[in-house]
């Protein structure tokens, strides 16, 4: 995997990821891919608005067919039928916060679960064993995601297995490697001198990559900025920063200023599922009955096929009967306004202006009607 810069703004940079199985501009938002798609979306729909990766989840796939099936079948890209480049989450983030009966050992993370509540142990080598099996192009390391609140004695003693769990994961990938790319996950919680203390015992093992993990779990955002403010431009400059689980576009904003070059978040395939669309004018709710007569398409901004086909009456009318078509036309949406967003912020970057950008936007993702 190469990592290239093209052109720094501040701290805020544009650059390519090279994979086997193509490019990836940053900074570049995944979207998530949970049980192998992208919900109410075809692979080709999501090529189409411009998406170069996509995000899939161990834990769910492990689950649920199981990966030596799909390693049976030909691959997770062969059996998703997504052809691009895939980066998996290690599961360590999906048993904190969806599986019960968590029990964390030195060994690993004991688990029921949350289908049929049978008894699962996952080790850091386990973990990358299955990416590996999967043949995603972007392992994360096993990691305890720390939740929050967390007493910083607590957060100490995570650091100390999460960063023996990077170096199990490392050496087993090192003995198995193929052409797969494996990033390191730096905990810390809210405390910036755990976090410095972490990045660099992560960062000693050798990754490809690096993430800021333990983050948008719930903290406040003036700590979530804090952190991303203090460390996130420390992280190696030459290897690509991912901030995990992020997001808003108001945050994707701040972190791209301090540096982070990828993303993924459920934000706008969650939100045009519950009928939250992102529009030019700021963020609106199509249930509203203010929309109920509305011949007018949902953005006069955006050229996607929802808005060049369909109005706000329609699409309001689709939510309320809860119609599948609904689910389908605001995600194509949603989607397609992400896409541009971040190709226009890599064009903000590209001619220096991304403070600008900055500026332009924020009274925009300010702006809430929902
Ligand atoms: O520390 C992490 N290690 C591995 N994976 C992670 C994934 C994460 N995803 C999030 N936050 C997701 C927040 N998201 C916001 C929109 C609604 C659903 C939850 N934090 C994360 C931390 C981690
Ligand atoms: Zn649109």
């Amino acid at each position: 995997m190469q990592f290239k810069i093209l052109k720094k703004d501040g701290f805020a940079r544009n650059a390519i990821i090279e994979t086997k199985r193509g490019i990836i501009n940053t900074p570049v938002f995944m979207p998530v891919g949970t049980n192998g798609t992208v919900k109410a979306m075809t692979p080709e729909e999501i090529r189409e608005i411009g998406y170069e990766i996509i995000l899939s989840n161990t834990y769910h796939l492990y689950l649920r067919p199981g990966h030596e099936i799909i390693k049976k079948l030909g691959g997770i890209h062969k059996f998703i039928n997504w052809h691009g480049p895939i980066l998996t989450d290690s599961g360590g983030f999906q048993i904190y916060s969806l599986a019960s009966l968590r029990k964390i050992t030195p060994q690993g993370v004991e688990f029921r679960s949350h289908i049929d509540g049978s008894l699962h142990f996952i080790t850091p080598e386990k973990a990358i064993e299955i990416q590996l099996a999967l043949g995603s192009d972007i392992m994360m390391v096993l990691d305890e995601c720390v939740p929050y609140p967390a007493e910083k004695e607590y957060v100490k003693k995570s650091l100390k297995l999460t960063e023996d769990w990077a170096k199990r994961c490392k050496d087993y990938f090192e003995k198995h490697r193929n052409d797969q790319a494996l990033f390191g996950i730096i905990q810390g919680g809210i405390y910036e001198e755990l976090r410095q203390k972490a990045m660099e015992g992560i960062v000693k093992i050798d990754f490809d990559g690096y993430a800021l993990g333990g983050l948008s779990v719930g903290e406040p955002k003036e700590d979530m900025y804090r952190v991303i403010k203090n460390i996130a431009h420390l992280m190696p400059e030459e290897k690509p920063r991912y901030l995990m689980g992020v997001g808003d576009l108001m945050d994707v904003l701040h972190a791209v200023e301090h540096g982070i070059d990828m993303f993924d978040c459920v934000i706008p395939t969650r939100n045009a599922r519950n009928g939250t669309l992102f529009t030019s004018q700021g963020r609106i709710s199509i249930k509203r009955s203010e929309f109920k007569e509305d011949n007018s398409p949902l953005d006069p901004d955006c050229d996607c096929y929802t808005c060049r086909n369909y109005t706000k009456a329609f699409l309001r009318h689709l939510y309320m009967c809860r119609e599948i078509l609904s689910m389908r036309l605001n995600t194509i949406h949603n989607l397609y306004f992400y896409c541009r967003f971040f190709e226009k912020m890599r064009e903000a970057i590209a001619e220096g202006r991304f403070q600008d950008f900055k500026k332009q936007w924020i009274p925009v993702l300010e702006k809430n009607f929902s």
